[in-house]
């Protein structure tokens, strides 16, 4: 899978993903009256309502990204009609010929790893059937509680064609807490990033890359710089551009020379972009207009810091 996003980065022209994080705040009036006339004001009426506007979105921009990223919080908070839409929105995606980063951030001891692994992105087995049962490409998984929470991952992965990203330096404030301690003089994110990609050196793609990817916020561009080098085959998932404050210029640490290595993330900057100023000429009838425009800036934003370096 880690060669179809490399082949679909490279054919897009778009080292991006389009985060699917869709909160009710950011859905146009028209498309909730819509969903809660026919489902009323419910956990279902508020799962169509996202799907309404998710589908706007992919249909308005799939065409130009290789990606995009659903995080799995803005459709749990609904409850079972949320996991359908999550659901929906995956298959919809891939439909498209979208390569669908499952933003689930999970990761347990062994066993449960493996249980949350099969269910993202293997197959279960149910008496003699056996069933796919979210189907993503990619999940992101936490790894503090060490190598023994991530094995399962990378191990249906690996049967699977599928791939990771693992959080190795966050893009919030408050990362640094613990992620940035020292332990015998060098910090945690650094001996995460090492592990990451020590871990991808036995999962490699053919073009070059591992399908254990890595986790590093466009807030720390420092930062980026230095896992870039210690992690020169290990995709790096960039959140943090936009609604986080990471600009163009913050971004060109996380690729490599072959300007490949990053895959940059939007959620809020790309779904609710009829929201802003720049983008208030759309409308919010025409919101997933504004969402392509956005699309289009994030892309020359990022060519341009890239060009010239
Ligand atoms: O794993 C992630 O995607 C992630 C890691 C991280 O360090 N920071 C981070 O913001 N994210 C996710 O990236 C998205 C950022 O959303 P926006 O700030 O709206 O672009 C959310 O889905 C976050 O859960």
């Amino acid at each position: 899978m880690i060669n179809k996003l490399i082949a679909k980065i490279q054919k897009t022209g778009a080292p991006i993903v389009v985060g699917l994080d869709p909160m009710l705040g950011y859905i146009p009036e028209h498309i909730q009256k819509k969903a809660f006339a026919e489902y009323g004001e419910t956990l279902e009426g508020a799962a169509e309502a996202i799907w309404q506007f998710n589908k706007e979105i992919v249909d308005k921009t799939y065409d130009l990204i290789p990606a995009v990223k659903p995080q799995i919080a803005m459709y749990e908070q609904f409850g079972i009609e949320g996991l359908k839409a999550y659901k929906k929105t995956v298959d919809y995606c891939k439909s498209r010929d979208l390569v669908v980063i499952g933003d689930i951030k999970r990761g347990d001891i062994g066993s449960t790893s493996a249980a949350y692994a099969v269910g993202h992105l293997g197959k279960v087995q149910v008496g003699s059937k056996c069933y796919v049962p979210f189907d993503e490409d990619f999940a992101t998984v936490n790894p503090y509680l060490g190598s023994d929470g991530v094995k399962p991952f990378m191990e249906v992965c690996k049967e699977e064609n599928k791939g990771l990203f693992i959080l190795v330096k966050t893009s919030n404030p408050s990362s640094g807490e613990f992620q940035d301690q020292l332990v015998n003089g060098r910090p945690l994110y650094e001996l995460v990033g090492e592990k990451v990609a020590q871990w991808g050196e036995e999962h490699m793609g053919d073009a070059g890359y591992s399908y254990i990817g890595a986790v590093v916020g466009a807030t720390y561009p420092e930062m980026g710089a230095v896992l870039r080098k210690l992690m020169p085959k290990t995709y790096i998932l960039v959140p943090g551009y936009g609604a986080q404050g990471g600009k163009g210029k913050d971004l060109v640490n996380f690729f490599n020379e072959d300007g490949l290595g990053a895959i940059v993330n939007s959620s809020r900057g790309i779904i609710a972009a009829y929201k802003q100023e720049k983008y208030a000429k759309f409308g919010a009838e025409n919101f997933g207009d504004a969402s392509r425009a956005a699309v289009e800036d994030m892309v020359a934003d990022i060519s341009g810091a890239l060009n010239a370096r």
